[in-house]
């Protein structure tokens, strides 16, 4: 189990003429560091205080590393949050216009395919791409027909199964081989994606969706499953009912869109304090899909969007603070691996055969078994390449008989050499003379001394 603190990174949105409309504006500190809420060249005393944020690539720190871990079986999510406008779509979707800033999500496909192809491990992919407006949960990858409106696309159903854990029913969870697939299904969901106007934003989302890739992976033997996922969340604006000057139906959604980001920001507050043993998931459809997300298995990053002007700054401030809250929450991720038993039956029968095997070979010791002339003449070409030095391990593969049968190969070469060299017999004789010699000096040298005498 992996014990991990939710990581969160704040995105600031660089206005345009930011420096003109507004006071606020980023001033590069050094080279990685940059210092943002600068107030004409002096600290803001609310939001700088002694802040310090370092430039990172977002893709990179906060996908890359969920990615990895979602291959390794736990699962992931990134989430985006932020006032209207402040740039939540733009992180997870990207911009539709230019190829360089497309966001997390197709980035993140890519990754996942590339990864694939460099793998020889088996890997299934699988997307879904759910939306929910008004409390309300809609399947955006039903391919049908075009939906002119939200309505006509299929509902899909939370349920509770005995575990208390929760099921999508009506969800489509579609197997794609490679990007371009898994590229067109995003497509297809964004295409049927809810998109309405207010006065902050032209084309402001007021819905959360959640984009999942389901990884699957399977051992070579087939027995064990490891099944892990990555939602990518893009959730509704999180500013407050009365700046968004909606009236009408627009209001009751936006109370809807409030309500669900006030339960979550409730869950956020239960998690952050230790002492509270209920949290309450089950008020909306958002915070009891993500429960696994904010407290339990999965390794999970927030990415707090900020649109620092100055009439944005009560809500950049509100983020701030909730972004702060989150990152005191803990998630326990764990490696999601599911045994099958019939095929760990299937493989344990196999080593006990193989077990039962190499017991009746060493039975074998007892039993004197004769061995065939294919396997002796087997031993005798083992015993010859290993005298020659042709192989380093004699006894690898051979049972007990023919490991007797290479011993006393052995022995039989052995006395046979001696013989032909006849070595203990000419090693005598050599000493012997050599012997002869010294003595045979020596006298001549005491010969030598009496003759001087
Ligand atoms: N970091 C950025 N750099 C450049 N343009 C940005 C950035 N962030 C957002 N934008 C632009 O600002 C506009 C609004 O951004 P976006 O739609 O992502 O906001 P949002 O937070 O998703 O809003 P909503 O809550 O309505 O979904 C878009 O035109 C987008 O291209």
């Amino acid at each position: 189990m992996v014990k991990n603190s939710i990581k969160v990174y704040a995105r600031v949105k660089r206005e345009r003429n930011w420096k003109s409309k507004s006071n606020y504006y980023i001033t590069p500190k050094t080279e990685h560091e940059e210092l943002i809420f600068d107030l004409a060249g002096e600290a803001d005393p609310v939001l700088n205080k002694a802040h310090k944020y370092r430039k990172v690539d977002v893709f990179d720190v906060i996908a890359k590393p969920l990615i990895n871990s979602v291959f390794n079986g736990f699962n992931g999510t990134i989430f985006a949050y932020g006032q209207t406008g402040s740039g939540k779509t733009y992180a997870i979707t990207g911009s539709p216009d230019e190829y360089e800033d497309r966001g997390i999500l197709p980035r993140t496909i890519e990754q996942i395919f590339q990864y694939v192809k460099t793998t020889t491990t088996q890997y299934s992919i699988y997307v879904s791409y759910l939306e929910i407006y008004n409390e309300v949960g809609y399947d955006l990858l039903n391919a049908k027909h075009r939906p002119t409106r939200l309505e006509e696309l299929p509902r899909v159903a939370l349920l509770e199964d005995a575990n208390g854990e929760a099921h999508l029913r009506n969800l489509s969870i579609l197997p794609v081989t490679n990007e371009q697939e898994a590229m067109r299904l995003l497509f297809l969901g964004d295409t049927n994606r809810t998109i309405a106007e207010t006065p902050m934003n032209e084309y402001s989302s007021r819905s959360h969706c959640i984009f999942t890739i389901y990884v699957t992976v399977t051992s070579e033997r087939c027995e064990r499953i490891r099944r892990s996922k990555l939602h990518l969340v893009d959730l509704a604006g999180s500013e407050r009912v009365h700046k968004s000057k909606i009236s009408g139906i627009t209001l009751k959604e936006a109370k809807h869109i409030n309500l669900s980001l006030y339960y979550l920001e409730q869950v956020i507050i239960a998690l952050s304090q230790t002492h509270r043993s209920h949290i309450p998931f089950r008020n909306s459809m958002m915070t009891y899909i993500l429960r696994d997300s904010l407290s339990g298995n999965s390794l999970t990053a927030m990415l707090a969007t900020l649109a620092i002007t100055r009439k944005n700054i009560r809500e950049t401030l509100t983020t701030c603070k909730f972004a702060q809250r989150v990152a005191s929450i803990c998630t326990e991720a764990t490696i999601n691996e599911e045994i099958d038993p019939q095929k760990e039956i299937l493989f344990l029968r196999g080593e006990v055969d193989e077990l039962r095997r190499q017991l009746s070979q060493l039975k074998g010791i007892n039993t004197n078994e004769k061995l065939s002339e294919k396997q002796e003449e087997n031993c005798k070409s083992t015993v010859r390449d290993y005298i020659k030095g042709c192989a380093d391990e004699i006894l690898a593969d051979l049972g007990v008989e023919e490991m007797r049968f290479c011993l006393k190969l052995m022995r039989d070469n052995i006395i046979e050499r001696d013989r032909k060299s006849n070595q203990p017999q000419q090693y005598s004789d050599n000493f012997n003379s050599a012997l002869a010699l010294k003595y045979n000096k020596m006298i001549s040298e005491k010969d030598e001394e009496i003759g001087i005498l």
